[in-house]
């Protein structure tokens, strides 16, 4: 059985349609890689499957069952911002994921310390990288069925996003899957096995990696171009 069914999904904001008629499943042990223009409904799909925004119409079917208390208990959700106040301070944030059963505390610690982030420090004081760094090892602390990552690269300079790459796929878990929306694919088509493109709401593209390599012999970002 899929992990993740989607039929028949729109979503509008008003008299704007943002997604237009999504199909698509997937098994564990996928690194989806979900690209598509500014606007396409990257942001809307993901919030759409953890719970943070209902469809328009259609159905999302997480593990067998709709969209409730499971599927936020299997998902482990990276924001495309931050969503803690600024007060806080990092040992603060680790608390309310504590909440999750399967946070690994452990996990988390070796991972601020990949990082050189320090318990002590205020969110204030963090740059957009250093915030986008924590709130990575957040969610990948989880030892989650399903990770929905909202561009966990934006604003990281191009050599820690090599490290970022790296720790993504160290701490995978083989029996989940994984969806990485991006602007930036030359990062990630090294390691999503599936490429999804999304153009105004609507599946572009949805192939296996490799194959589309093989076939049109560019890669991943140059087909992007090429096609928008
Ligand atoms: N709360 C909202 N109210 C109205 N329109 C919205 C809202 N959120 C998103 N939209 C619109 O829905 C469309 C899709 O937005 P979404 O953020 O899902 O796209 P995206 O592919 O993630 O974009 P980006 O790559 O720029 O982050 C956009 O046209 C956006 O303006």
């Amino acid at each position: 059985m899929e992990i993740l069914e989607i039929s028949n999904l729109y979503k509008d904001y008003g008299k704007k349609l943002t997604l237009k008629n999504i199909n698509l499943s997937f098994n564990l042990g996928e690194i989806v890689g979900l690209y598509g223009p500014n606007g396409s409904g990257k942001t809307t799909f993901l919030k759409i499957v953890v719970g943070l925004l209902k469809p328009s119409k259609g159905k999302v079917l997480v593990d067998g069952k709709e969209v409730g208390v499971y599927s936020k208990s299997i998902i482990s959700y990276l924001p495309d911002r931050n969503i803690f106040p600024l007060w806080m301070k990092i040992k603060d944030t680790y608390k309310f994921y504590r909440d999750f059963f399967d946070f690994d505390d452990k996990k988390f610690k070796n991972l601020l310390d990949f990082f050189s982030l320090k318990e002590d420090l205020s969110l204030k004081a963090l740059s957009k990288g250093d915030m986008e760094k924590l709130l990575l090892s957040l969610s990948l602390s989880r030892k989650a069925k399903i990770y929905l990552l909202d561009e966990p690269l934006s604003g990281i300079d191009p050599s820690t996003r090599d490290k970022i790459i790296t720790s993504i796929l160290k701490n995978y878990y083989e029996e989940s899957l994984m969806i990485i929306a991006t602007h930036l694919i030359n990062e990630i088509e090294t390691i999503a096995d599936r490429t999804i493109f999304l153009y105004q709401g609507e599946i572009a593209l949805d192939e296996n990696t490799e194959k589309i390599r093989e076939q049109k012999k560019i890669s991943i970002n140059e087909l992007f171009k090429s096609m928008f």
